[in-house]
């Protein structure tokens, strides 16, 4: 299905409201039935389980009595977290701009937009790539005056610096060119890989001309690079170098402000002489002994500093990999905003984090589908989605703090100062006196002003509080793809990744802000089951684990753990199982995913539950006992060649050695030892009947050892450089083998 299918399906699936005069439609979702009548099913099924459970317990003394009671519990377990996830399917809202209207009515009058990006480090993120963020932003369908880019240097780097140096006056001739050709997406490097243009077309020379003027730019950065060095001729091109001394590390440095482009400057122009966005790069102040508070820490210092430069009153936040993919989406964004009556109440506007990297089946179920394409619309029904981090527009009161009042219209007024009033400089000097470690003591910066402060998902964590002070969020999800960045590709980036987002939301729960609590009275009941199921994601991995172990080790041990065949309880259980399999497969197959697709996703949630979300549990359990600190891994974005090939060849990604990777290895021989057993007990006909009374753990143990073919032959059969390593293969079997040895209680 094309995006346009999807979208026009989107309208078909919601209820018309009048949306005569506004700036935006909004359509509910319908179809309620079908999903009561799932609901009510799985309920009935589930109470019968429970039932089954309760009244079939083996006696005390009995062999498997245990196993029994830790299997019930994790099905309540299961029930319940299955119960809270309802809320996201029960209202879907479908959200649709009207671009044409916003022009119409307010083209003079139109915000100013300040547009922040992050990065923290040029290794993992490496300055070609950040620029290409940075230029597909410049050429923004917007007003360039009203336009001001920051980039936020975590990484304090010159290269970085240098790279920006290069971009801003490359964009005199990319955004002429954007505009000419109307390029999409709006990035250099992925618009001249992934399209050529026909020898016989107008445009050739022109094209192939400002490729090869963006290649040279892009070899003067990486060999800059690669020297690790400035040359001295390029540091005479701006005063900005000589913020860097020899002292300078990332960690250790004096704040840096530097207006690169000033959109206020006459002689600021591009080619045609259009004026230019304003372009400035921060690199906050950096000191050992304090805290700098990770991505929430960079935010809150770029708010301070466009506040003192252009204060924008729209605030985009990307991060350093999500090139714009479509110059439209400031105009979507404003046309939420901007509609007289519905956009009063709305703080911030979440696009989709959409990827350009994703493999034809989505290896890694890095695409996140589920959320983007079902759950956030869900949300959007109880009163907004999640702040994700990036792709999301926020009115900068909101972030300041500002509660929610129907009788305070607010304005999107702010206006840079002019050039006679304040000169680039002085303005560069005035921002750093805000971009320093010391200027947040004693302020309500990182409590409530700002992103909050001491949760890895910072940005989960703000949204949610922003929506407790009044607000609502909206959430759209346009036809193509307004950003595209890069996701994990690799296995063990995307579990770590996922660890980070587990522990983050669960330290929410525990936190100040837990969504029932906090929630209470300042948010919809159906908001705060939205995010508890979030916050739940880490617990998932205990009764996760109980169930892909003990009905193993029992079906080995021959101990049944359900109902037999011919049995009445039999039917229950085959039924929770197969609905709720359709309506997985449903609610994929529906979306565009493929069959394989929706496989690897049924993978992922096993291996992310099994990996993932345990150590999210233990570290949060190690944080609550003061033994360690929250962190921030940042997700790597460029891999080397040859394990790129793999990923795009959907060869999962093993390499090196990691805890994670004994975990699923030995889950993955355990229950291939366990299936073997079972089935060699069938084969001896040593048990008349044991398929019949073991049928379901046969089930259970086949589906686990299907899920984990790719670890078999990662283990056993590759030899590349991706493979298990030998050493976790071995302690793997090692482990799993004394499964044979464990009496089951
Ligand atoms: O100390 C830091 C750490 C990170 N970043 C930036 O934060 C962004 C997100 O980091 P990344 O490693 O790419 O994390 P992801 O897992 O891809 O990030 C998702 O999850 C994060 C919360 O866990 C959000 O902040 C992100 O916006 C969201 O895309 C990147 O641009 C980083 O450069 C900083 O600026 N300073
Ligand atoms: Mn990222």
């Amino acid at each position: 299905m094309s995006g346009e299918e999807r979208r026009g399906r989107e309208r078909e699936m919601g209820k018309a409201e009048t949306n005569e005069g506004h700036l935006h439609e909004v359509k509910e979702g319908k179809g309620n039935v079908w999903l009561w009548l799932y609901t009510g099913s799985v309920l009935l099924g589930l109470l019968l389980i429970y039932a089954y459970r309760a009244s079939h317990l083996p006696a005390a003394g009995e062999k498997g009595r245990w196993a029994w009671i830790a299997v019930f519990a994790a099905e309540l377990w299961f029930g319940f977290h299955w119960f809270i996830s309802l809320s996201v399917r029960w209202s879907p809202l479908y959200r649709f701009p009207f671009r044409d209207r916003l022009s119409q009515r307010f083209e003079g009058k139109l915000p100013g937009v300040d547009i922040f990006i992050f990065t923290a480090d040029p290794v993992i993120e490496p300055p070609t790539m950040v620029i290409n963020t940075v230029l597909s932003v410049l050429a923004y369908d917007y007003p360039p005056e009203k336009l001001t880019i920051y980039l936020s240097d975590d990484g304090c780097s010159i290269f970085t610096f240098y790279a920006l140096l290069e971009a801003s006056n490359f964009a005199k001739l990319w955004i002429p060119f954007c505009k000419k050709f109307n390029v999409h997406p709006m990035a250099p490097s992925v618009f001249f890989s992934k399209l050529s243009v026909p020898l016989d077309d107008p445009g050739f020379s022109e094209w192939k001309a400002m490729e090869k003027l963006y290649r040279d730019m892009e070899s003067r950065i990486d060999a800059a690079v690669k020297v690790g060095e400035i040359s001295e001729e390029i540091k005479t091109q701006h005063e900005g170098f000589s913020e860097w001394c020899s002292t300078t590390t990332t960690k250790d440095h004096q704040a840096i402000v530097k207006i690169l482009i000033d959109g206020r400057d006459q002689n600021a122009r591009d080619s045609v002489g259009h004026s230019l966005p304003t372009v400035v790069y921060v690199a906050r102040e950096k000191r050992q002994k304090y805290h700098h508070n990770f991505k929430a820490g960079a935010v809150n210092a770029l708010l301070r500093v466009s506040a003192e430069i252009s204060n924008g009153p729209i605030i985009l936040i990307l991060d350093c990999d999500m090139l714009v993919n479509t110059s439209e989406s400031i105009r979507d964004a404003l046309c939420f905003f901007m509609d007289e009556e519905r956009g009063q109440e709305i703080a911030f506007v979440q696009f989709p984090q959409t990827f350009e990297n994703i493999t034809k089946n989505d290896l890694y179920a890095s695409s996140l589908k589920a959320l983007q394409w079902v759950e956030f619309h869900g949300m959007d029904g109880q009163g907004g989605p999640v702040f994700t981090g990036t792709c999301c527009f926020h009115r900068r009161e909101c972030l300041n703090g500002k509660k929610y009042s129907k009788a305070n219209k607010i304005e999107l007024k702010g206006e840079r100062p002019k050039i006679q009033e304040a000169s680039t400089r002085n303005l560069e000097e005035r921002a750093k006196a805000l971009a320093t470690c010391t200027y947040e003591e004693k302020t309500q910066w990182g409590k409530e002003m700002g992103l909050i402060y001491g949760c890895p998902v910072e940005d989960v964590i703000t949204g949610f509080s922003i929506q407790c002070r009044g607000w609502k969020s909206a959430y759209v999800n346009p036809e193509r793809e307004a950003f595209l960045g890069r996701a994990p590709s690799t296995l063990s980036q995307a579990l770590v990744q996922h660890k980070r987002w587990s522990e983050g939301d669960l330290q929410i729960f525990l936190s100040k802000y837990c969504p029932i609590i906090y929630g209470y009275g300042k948010t919809k009941f159906g908001l705060q089951m939205c995010y508890s199921m979030y916050c739940f994601w880490a617990v998932n991995s205990i009764p996760t684990l109980t169930y892909v172990t003990i009905p193993s080790i029992c079906l080995l041990n021959s101990v049944p753990l359900y109902p037999s065949v011919y049995s009445f309880w039999f039917i229950p259980f085959v039924f929770v199982i197969a609905i709720t399999t359709a309506f997985s497969l449903w609610e994929s197959l529906s979306r565009v995913i493929t069959l394989q697709w929706w496989w690897n996703e049924q993978r992922m949630w096993l291996y992310k539950r099994t990996t993932s979300y345990l150590f999210a549990l233990v570290d949060t359990f190690l944080m609550l006992l003061g033994i360690t600190n929250s962190t921030f891994v940042i997700t790597p974005k460029v891999a080397d060649e040859e394990t790129s090939k793999r990923y795009e060849q959907e060869i999962m990604e093993f390499g090196i050695t990691s805890p994670m990777f004994t975990i699923l290895t030995t889950l993955a021989m355990l229950n291939l030892f366990c299936l073997v057993g079972g089935i060699k007990r069938l084969m001896m006909g040593e048990e008349d009947g044991a398929l019949v009374s073991h049928f379901l753990q046969f089930l259970l143990c086949g589906s686990l050892v299907l899920i984990n073919l790719p670890i078999y032959i990662a283990a056993f059969v590759r030899n590349d450089r991706g493979s298990i390593q030998a050493s976790t293969t071995i302690s793997a079997v090692a482990i799993a083998s004394l499964a044979y040895f464990l009496p089951v209680f």
